[in-house]
């Protein structure tokens, strides 16, 4: 699904209305129209209060209309216009007059002198700002938020949660809404997937208000959220005549004393992945732990006891990963640096032979084009630098990739894969997954499908959609605590099977009444 800019979607409203040869007062009706229906559809018009605090904008717009289709319905509001400037808009206007001609008259908010009272069990839409955000709010809004938090009501934000902007970090962590539930129209915002603004939408859905399809589809945009759809066409299926060797052959680099576990994991996803082989290359003592309890895997033992010390073997590997559990030895430093030298076969880097990079920049001009970079975000930093917000991060992010042609995959709660200046997004995954050796079991799904013919790119996207579905569907059975990362690599089988489910058919929604009156 594609992630629009801010100009983006105000040119997309723009392109519509034109197009469509409606007005803007239109485009918001369906906007409201569409809240109301999926707030009707699940509250069958209990008499809960919903408190509705509108700025002066569209948003504000947005949310005035919703009031009078509530009203309508005989539910119970509360209207509060937060007046924070007197440019008010056009359609927020008109909005307005719809609801005084009906004898609902909104309650003015221009200070915090006056805030209603929020009863636990009510309802709070935010409808204060939208995308148009572009200064801090006054002091007196910032107020009215966390007054709006105390009450521990349940609060729906039209479109985003109000504070947050589209295209640059949080300044002040109280002058933003935090949302229970976002409803936001027609495409998801990127900021519902950065680390620092995701925690404002904690959960979000997208009403479709018919903004022109062509334009959509034609816009270039530079993120993508990865689901089912995104990744269907990237499978490779299964040719009946095939055999193992059709399916590449792995190799994992790495394991130090104690740290065999991370190799074995990284092993067994990239065998669950579909890898036709896989060998290991271990220090010695590895092998024995290695080949009782992960028969499927060959292992290769380096002449070193218990670190990498010189990368030899006389296999010929599709794909390559190096870094699980490698240490940061002298001697392994030496080991990686001569290998990298030598290595023109696709590579996949993580943990340690990550940071070795990063304590040595020249090497990364030794990777081979389009090599698969896994950091988590330390690790990110350590590479990149530092940077004040997630736009910054990504912004340093593609200059990195491109700088050395690699792909680099953030990892994280929506693990954002980084290529030629676009970014995918993925949906899959849960907080279950912040477990040991998780990234170890990623890194060898991703090489098992480069192994199998899929280019970097699409492995990299695809395998951490694999990844985050199969511990998605592992927690079914251990919940998110006892989620272990063996069970993430043997979960990927079911993960796989799930891409062909047909998605169960959801009630239907009211249809649409455009009628503005
Ligand atoms: N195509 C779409 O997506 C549609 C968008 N609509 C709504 O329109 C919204 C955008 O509306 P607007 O552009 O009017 O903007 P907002 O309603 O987000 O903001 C209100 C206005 O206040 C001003 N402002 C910004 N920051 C301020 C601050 N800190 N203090 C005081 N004033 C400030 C700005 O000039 C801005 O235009 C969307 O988020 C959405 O809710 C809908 O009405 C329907 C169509
Ligand atoms: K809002």
């Amino acid at each position: 699904m594609k992630i629009f800019s801010g100009e983006q979607i105000y040119e997309a409203d723009r392109f519509t209305i034109e197009k469509q040869g409606i007005t803007s007062d239109a485009l918001m009706e369906r906007a409201a129209m569409q809240i109301f229906n999926w707030l009707h559809l699940r509250m069958q018009g209990a008499p809960v209060k919903i408190h509705l605090f509108c700025g002066i904008g569209n948003n504000g717009g947005d949310g005035i209309a919703l009031a009078r289709h509530l009203q309508e319905h005989g539910y119970h509001i509360a209207v509060y216009v937060v007046n924070y400037s007197q440019a008010r808009s056009k359609d927020f206007l008109i909005n307005l007059e719809r609801l005084k001609d009906r004898k609902i008259w909104p309650e003015f908010l221009d200070s915090d002198k006056h805030f209603p009272e929020i009863g636990r069990e009510d309802i709070v839409v935010d409808a204060i700002f939208g995308i148009g955000l572009n200064r801090p709010p006054a002091p007196w809004v910032v107020n009215l938020m966390q007054h709006l938090h105390r009450s521990e009501a349940f609060i729906l934000s039209v479109d985003v949660p109000s504070g947050l902007y589209t295209n640059k970090g949080i300044e002040n962590p109280d002058a933003v809404v935090k949302a229970n539930f976002v409803l936001s129209f027609q495409a998801p915002k990127l900021v519902f997937f950065l680390p620092e603004t995701g925690v404002y939408s904690n959960q979000w859905e997208i009403l479709d208000i018919g903004l022109d399809q062509e334009y959509l589809m034609q816009t270039e945009n530079e993120y993508d959220l990865i689901g089912k759809n995104e990744v269907l066409p990237l499978y490779k299926p299964r040719e009946k005549f095939a055999h193992k060797g059709s399916y590449g052959h792995s190799l994992i680099i790495g394991g130090s004393r104690g740290k065999i576990g991370a190799v074995h994991l990284a092993a067994r996803g990239c065998l669950r992945v579909g890898s036709g082989l896989v060998t290991t290359y271990v220090p010695k003592c590895g092998l024995t732990p290695l080949q009782s309890n992960l028969p499927e895997a060959m292992v290769i033992n380096d002449s070193d006891e218990y670190y990498i010390s010189k990368i030899e073997f006389d296999i010929t590997p599709k794909a390559i990963a190096i870094g699980v559990g490698l240490g940061k030895e002298k001697t392994t430093i030496r080991a990686f640096t001569n290998f990298l030298k030598a290595n023109d076969l696709p590579l996949v880097v993580d943990a340690d032979a990550l940071n070795i990079l990063s304590e040595n920049k020249t090497l990364l001009k030794l990777l081979p084009k389009e090599s698969v970079l896994t950091p988590h975000p330390k690790e990110l930093e350590r590479l990149i630098g530092t940077w004040k917000d997630d736009f910054e991060k990504l912004k340093k992010a593609k200059a990195f990739s491109k700088k050395y042609d690699c792909v680099l995959v953030i990892k994280g709660a929506h693990t954002i894969t980084i290529y030629e200046g676009r970014g995918y997004i993925n949906s899959t995954g849960n907080p279950g997954m912040a477990t040991a050796g998780s990234g170890d079991v990623l890194t060898g799904i991703i090489t098992g499908l480069i192994a199998q013919g899929y280019p970097s790119l699409n492995a990299a996207v695809f395998g951490v959609y694999l990844h985050g579905r199969a511990g998605d569907i592992a927690i079914e059975e251990t919940g998110y605590q006892a989620l272990i990362a063996s069970a993430i690599a043997d979960t990927v089988g079911k993960a796989y099977i799930d891409l062909f489910k047909m998605p169960e058919v959801t009630q239907q929604e009211e249809p649409q009444d455009e009628t503005a009156k």
